[in-house]
C-alpha cells in the first residue's frame, strides 16, 4: 500500500470506530437511563440497589455470549465501570477528598468508587471530616498510613474528634515525581509538597537539591498547582498532577524506597455488612498504669484474633495519655471479635468502634 492509500484506509477505519464510539455512547446512556426506571421500581418496593445475583448472571451470559477478540478480563472489568455507574445513577453518592483535584487521595477516591459519584474537594482532612458528619457528602476519603513514612497523625487524632465509621479502606501506590514548568533542574529555587511526600523524598532532596528552600502545602496537588504560576517553584507530586496542572517532570520515582504505598479510608456513616474477610478498627485510652497496654491487649491474643496494626497517639486531654488505635480481624458482629472489645473496654478508659469493613482486595477494584 503506498502512502496515500494508507492514509485513505487509516481515515476510513477511523470514521468507522467513530461512528462504533457515537453507538457505545447512545447505548451507555440508554442503559444508565433503564437503570434510573429500576432505581424508581426499587425505591417504591423498598429493594437494595444492590443485586449482586443479577450481576454475576448478567457477566456470566456476556462470558458465553463472547466470541473475543476481547478476553474475560477486559469484559469484567469494562461492566464492572458500567454497572457501577448504573448502580450509582440510582442512587448518587457525593464523596469528599483533598483537594486540589490530582491528589493522590483524589486519585484513590476515584480508584475505589470507580469514577462513579460527585467527588468534590475540600482544603484540609478536618473539612472531608466536617462534610460527612454534616450530610453534606456521603463518604469521605482520608490518608492513613503511608509505607515508608508510617501513620498520617492528623487522620488519626480526627478519628477522636468525630464519630464516624470506616466504611472501606483503599492502597493506592503512590509514586512521586519533581514538578516545574519547565522541566529544568536549574531553575528550581524551592520545592513545595505535602510533608508525607517531602519525607518519603527526604534523602533525594538532601542529594539533588541541598540548596533549595523547601515549603510544605496542604496536599501534592495544592504545590503543583502553585508550581503551575511560578517556574521557581518545584513540586513533588504525582503523573496525574502533572498532567492536570501542565507540568513537566524533572525527575521521575523519587521517592527514597520503592514499593512506596498508602492506605486510605473510606469513612462514612454506613456500616458494611460481614463478608467473611473483613477487619475490625477500633480506638481506646487506658489508665496511666503500668501494664494498662498489655492487660488491654491480653483479649486479643487469648480469643486468637490476628492483630493487624497498633498505633498510639497522645490524647491532648493529659501529658502522657494515649489513645492506641488497634486493626483486629474479622467483623465486630462476629462473637469473638464483640466479646473481645467488650473485654478491652474493661480496661479502657474510653474504648470506640471506628468500624467492621471488608479487607482490601486489590482484583475487586481492577475487575
Ligand atoms: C440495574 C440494576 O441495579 C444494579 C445494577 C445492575 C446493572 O447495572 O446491570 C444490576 C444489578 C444491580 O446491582 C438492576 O437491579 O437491574
Amino acid at each position: 500500500m503506498n502512502e496515500k492509500n494508507s492514509e485513505h484506509e487509516l481515515n476510513r477505519l477511523r470514521n468507522q470506530i467513530d461512528t462504533i464510539d457515537s453507538q457505545l455512547l447512545s447505548l451507555i446512556n440508554q442503559r444508565l437511563e433503564i437503570g434510573q426506571k429500576v432505581g424508581t421500581i426499587k425505591k417504591q418496593t423498598g429493594s437494595q440497589i444492590l443485586d449482586r445475583t443479577r450481576e454475576r448472571k448478567l457477566i456470566e451470559r456476556l462470558f458465553k455470549l463472547n466470541r473475543g477478540p476481547a478476553g474475560k478480563d477486559l469484559l469484567r472489568y469494562v461492566f464492572n465501570v458500567i454497572i457501577t455507574a448504573t448502580r450509582e445513577i440510582q442512587k448518587p453518592k457525593t464523596i469528599s477528598f483533598l483537594g486540589p483535584e490530582a491528589s493522590y487521595t483524589h486519585v484513590a477516591a476515584l480508584t475505589h468508587f470507580k469514577h462513579s459519584g460527585k467527588f468534590v474537594e475540600q482544603p484540609n482532612l478536618y473539612e472531608i471530616f466536617r462534610e460527612v458528619e454534616k450530610n453534606q457528602s456521603h463518604f469521605g476519603v482520608v490518608p492513613v498510613e503511608n509505607s515508608i513514612e508510617g501513620a498520617v497523625n492528623h487522620t488519626l487524632d480526627l478519628f477522636a474528634d468525630f464519630d464516624l465509621n470506616i466504611c472501606a479502606e483503599h492502597y493506592e501506590p503512590v509514586s512521586h515525581d519533581l514538578l516545574s514548568i519547565t522541566g529544568e533542574a536549574e531553575d528550581v529555587q524551592k520545592i513545595y509538597s505535602h510533608p508525607q511526600a517531602l519525607a518519603q523524598c527526604k534523602t533525594w532532596i538532601k542529594k539533588k537539591f541541598a540548596h533549595a528552600e523547601i515549603f510544605e502545602t496542604t496536599s501534592t496537588s495544592k504545590a503543583a498547582l502553585l508550581a503551575s504560576d511560578d517556574k521557581t517553584i518545584a513540586a513533588i507530586a504525582g503523573k496525574q498532577a502533572a498532567h492536570l496542572y501542565e507540568l513537566q517532570s524533572i525527575e521521575s520515582k523519587i521517592e527514597d524506597y520503592s514499593g512506596n504505598i498508602t492506605r486510605f479510608l473510606v469513612i462514612g456513616k454506613e456500616m458494611p455488612e460481614p463478608t467473611g474477610q473483613d477487619k475490625t478498627s477500633i480506638m481506646f485510652a487506658t489508665s496511666h498504669v503500668p501494664g494498662a497496654l498489655f492487660k488491654a491487649l491480653e483479649p486479643v491474643n487469648r480469643a486468637q484474633l490476628n492483630m493487624l496494626k497498633l498505633e498510639s497517639r497522645p490524647t491532648r486531654h493529659h501529658n502522657w495519655s494515649y489513645y492506641f488505635f488497634l486493626d483486629i480481624e474479622g467483623h465486630k458482629l462476629d462473637k469473638r471479635v464483640a466479646d473481645t472489645i467488650e473485654e478491652i473496654k474493661q480496661y479502657s478508659l474510653s474504648l470506640k468502634i471506628l468500624g467492621s469493613y471488608p479487607v482490601f482486595a486489590k482484583e475487586a477494584h481492577e475487575a
